[in-house]
């Protein structure tokens, strides 16, 4: 089924992310790209009938300076609806012929916006009246340029005392434009504003539904597959498990998952993964159990960086043998020809565009990224057009249990990267029983007022362990034991991540448990650090 879409052009936006999620939620299919495509890309792109408006984002920039990105002119030609947020106004303003002026008082926060007027975008949408029946709308600004004259055609939409032309609007044309951000939640109506522009404005079908969209993805693979073979590094986690579920649903037996277990898994983990992937959906995976291989190279290095490279290293080593394997034609293989990975939207953007800004190194992130090059193998990436809920929706609806598709998410080095210093067994094996306790209780303890269990009310949770010894006393004699650190974390993108406020009776539970039924750990501490300056994981 084709879908009816919404282009977001992408001006460097820190939350464009969060227009796209706004949309989505809105059961409506959007693409984010950047606001430099080429006109030839954009009628292309247009060509099908299928675009249905466009939305133009914020920056940092200020349009009235020659060297900053202006949008293309063709997106004012095309005859869909255009809506520019902050930026996306300003600029659209400066290139129909208004006026944009800096130099003013940032304006950073709440405002309360009034509506004038009657616009199809604002009408009926108010947080609250004022005495004299004007609809007023509580919202986010983050701005320090401004619209100081509409551009021929433009009336007034909206505006504050600091900032009169906050919203402006031709109607005729279809073109609305809001200075404040309706894309963050502290905007109270602006997943309300958003919904209306895309579906009442635009007129863009509401199509956009997991469920549905199973079908629809798993005609896909076939068609792209044919009858060839696909194999996918399966590592528990929710992108892989959810990108194996979806293509064993499309393709059975000609799907092979790899799962390397380096050693440094969670409790039981390794058993879970084979007994949910194998005992219930009867998949093929390949358990190739490198732990041996694994805590032999790590022996003696302490460096994480160094750790990371020969985990990152070794992964693929053992990944190739594996592919390779298949490749030769054995146990009645054909041999693969199509890699899986469980690439999703946020990484597409990421990664795309030309726009990324990436800075230092601060960790080398594990991924399998480069191997089909090396293996000669095509990509099947299912997921890359998914948000992280859509993935998660998309994996309940295939019928992966919630506990897996919900999990906080695992770092590929694993505890390679949560035990300081040197990893030896002797350390995972205690860590993972005393991380086994910490998530057991977080799932346990449940918060009076939401009734959610404290592992949903935090978005990574993990213990770490400390290579270093403290003396303690457990029935009268003396103990000489290691420490580990509980970790958790609240956060929406990773990026930046406060500690949690975990209650003390949790953490009193926790901590009693550990001491007392891991032998070889008497002290347990609770980071209390947030991203920036700590980072979520300890190396
Ligand atoms: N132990 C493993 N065995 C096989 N493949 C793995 C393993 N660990 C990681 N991978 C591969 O590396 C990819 C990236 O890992 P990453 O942790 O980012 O994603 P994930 O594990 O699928 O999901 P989540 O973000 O929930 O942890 C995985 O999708 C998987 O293909
Ligand atoms: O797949 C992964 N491979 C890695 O090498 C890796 N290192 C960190 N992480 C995860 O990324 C998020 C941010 O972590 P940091 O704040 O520690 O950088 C957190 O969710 C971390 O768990 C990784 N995930
Ligand atoms: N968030 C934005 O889009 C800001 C636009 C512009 N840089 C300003 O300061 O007004
Ligand atoms: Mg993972």
């Amino acid at each position: 089924m084709q879908h009816q879409k919404i282009l977001i052009l992408d001006f460097g936006s820190q939350v464009t992310q969060l227009i796209a999620r706004r949309v989505r939620e809105a059961q409506v299919f959007c693409e984010v790209h950047p606001c430099d495509v080429s006109e030839e890309w954009i009628r292309e792109y247009a060509k099908d009938g299928q675009l249905k408006g466009v939305i133009l984002s914020g920056s940092h920039a200020s349009v009235y300076e020659d060297t900053t990105d202006k949008a293309p002119q063709l997106i004012f030609d095309l005859g869909v609806p255009v809506l520019g947020i902050c930026y996306g106004m300003q600029t659209m303003a400066y290139q129909l012929g208004g006026k944009v002026e800096g130099g003013h008082k940032r304006e950073f926060g709440f405002a309360e916006v009034r509506a004038h007027g009657h616009t199809k975008l604002l009408e009926g949408i108010q947080d609250f009246a004022t005495g004299d029946g004007h609809g007023m709308l509580n919202v986010w600004m983050s701005h320090g340029d401004k619209v100081v004259e509409l551009p021929p055609g433009f009336k007034l939409m909206a505006s504050t005392p600091s900032c009169p032309i906050a919203g402006m609007a031709d109607e005729a044309r279809g073109f609305y434009a809001v200075q404040f951000h309706p894309e963050v939640t502290h905007t109270a109506q602006g997943k309300a504003l958003l919904e209306r522009f895309v579906l009442r404005i635009c007129g863009t079908r509401a199509d956009w539904i997991m469920g549905d969209y199973i079908e629809e993805a798993v005609a896909r693979i076939r068609e792209q597959v044919g009858d060839e073979e696909v194999i996918l590094g399966l590592s528990g986690g929710v992108d892989s498990s959810v990108a194996a579920a979806l293509i064993h649903r499309a393709i059975g037996d000609q799907l092979t998952c790899v799962f390397v277990d380096h050693g440094l898994l969670r409790l039981n983990e390794g058993d879970m993964v084979m007994e949910m992937f194998v005992g219930k959906l009867h998949a093929k995976v390949i358990r190739a159990d490198a732990s041996e291989l694994f805590l032999g190279k790590l022996a003696g290095v302490s460096d994480p960086e160094a750790k990371r490279k020969i985990i990152g290293g070794e992964f693929v080593t053992v990944f190739k043998e594996e592919a390779a394997k298949l490749k030769a034609g054995t146990g009645g293989h054909k041999g693969a020809t199509f890699l899986a990975q469980g690439t999703i939207y946020p990484d597409v953007i990421e990664s795309g565009g030309g726009k990324s800004k990436k800075a230092v190194t601060i960790k080398s992130h594990h991924n399998v990224g480069g191997l089909p090059e090396q293996l000669g193998l095509k990509l099947l990436e299912p997921l890359r057009e998914l948000f992280k809920d859509e993935v998660r929706e998309l994996g309940v609806a295939l019928g992966l249990p919630p506990e897996m598709v919900y999990r906080h998410p695992f770092p590929g080095p694993g505890l390679g990267v949560r035990i300081l210093g040197e990893v030896k067994k002797e350390y995972a094996d205690l860590l993972r029983r005393a991380d086994a306790i910490f998530i057991e209780e977080l799932r346990n303890f449940r918060d009076e007022a939401t009734g959610k269990s404290w592992y949903e009310l935090t978005s990574q949770a993990f213990t770490v362990f400390l290579p270093v010894k403290s003396v303690g006393v457990m029935g009268d004699g003396r103990t000489y034991d290691y420490v580990v650190a509980l970790r958790a974390v609240q956060t929406s993108d990773f990026m930046t991540a406060d500690w949690a406020e975990l209650p003390y009776a949790l953490l009193k539970k926790v901590s009693g448990r550990i001491i007392n039924e891991v032998r070889g750990i008497n002290r347990v501490t609770y980071d209390v650090s947030s991203k920036p300056p700590a980072t979520i994981e300890w190396e």
